[in-house]
């Protein structure tokens, strides 16, 4: 395995004066191209943080974060975009679907929007992504008609879209039962193998976490296990 990314003595601070917080202490942390990997740690430690800052959504205060070989400390906005689009895909809590969208509309709506129109490239890829979702019945559905598992999955779908080396997934079963949240992680895990896409999926869920072949424990603002 290669070096997909690494971060080095990451600090970050909101805020200043007294009312300073200092989120992140120096964290350290490097991920291997094709990683499984579950991101713990206690209610506050920092894990969302670190996320955003993986997922070039905002910068450290100070420290090193390099992936594929770019230096993305010194990138500016436009070339974060760019990079962020190309790389990296998001799976959020709560999968921010547009409601009134059909589950294939949502999967290609962020590719179209940059391509500034739909292509028929997109709408095969969506469509072979919502299939291997296990939702090629519900393909033309609204969002609004899915249950919270199938709208994780199409969310799931969307952010693997583009092909992204990297999905940041920040507590991705958090909101879904236990049925749905395996069948989740199953995708997941069966994308990662099939693809060698990396994965690091933040959770409070030990069962979640032992599904991954990594566990990186966050305390105090730094990688502690
Ligand atoms: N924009 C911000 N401004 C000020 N403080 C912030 C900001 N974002 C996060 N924090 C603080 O940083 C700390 C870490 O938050 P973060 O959301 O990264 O933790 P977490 O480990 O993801 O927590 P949880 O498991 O509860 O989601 C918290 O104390 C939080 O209040």
């Amino acid at each position: 395995m290669s070096a997909l990314l690494e971060v080095r003595d990451l600090v970050k601070t909101f805020g200043t004066g007294e009312a300073a917080t200092r989120v992140l202490r120096g964290l350290s942390l490097r991920l291997e191209t094709g990683e499984m990997a579950a991101l713990l740690g206690p209610s506050g430690s920092g894990k969302s943080t670190l996320l955003t800052i993986l997922g070039t959504l905002m910068k450290p205060t100070s420290g090193r974060h390099v992936m594929l070989g770019e230096d993305l400390i010194a990138a500016d906005d436009r070339a974060l975009t760019e990079f962020r689009n190309a790389h990296i895909g998001f799976v959020f809590q709560f999968h921010n679907l547009l409601p009134d969208f059909t589950a294939l509309e949502n999967v290609i709506f962020p590719t179209a929007v940059r391509e500034g129109r739909e292509t028929a490239p997109a709408r095969a890829r969506g469509r072979d992504l919502l299939a291997r979702m296990g939702l090629a019945e519900r393909i033309n559905f609204p969002a609004t008609s899915l249950s919270g598992g199938q709208k994780q999955r199409v969310a799931v779908a969307r952010a693997l879209m583009n092909s992204p080396e990297l999905v940041l997934a920040d507590e991705p079963t958090g909101n879904l039962d236990r049925v749905s949240a395996m069948q989740v992680m199953e995708l997941i895990t069966q994308i990662n193998q099939e693809e060698g896409t990396t994965f690091l999926i933040s959770t409070h869920d030990d069962k979640i976490a032992s599904l991954c072949r990594r566990q990186i424990v966050v305390g105090d603002g730094m990688v502690t296990g």
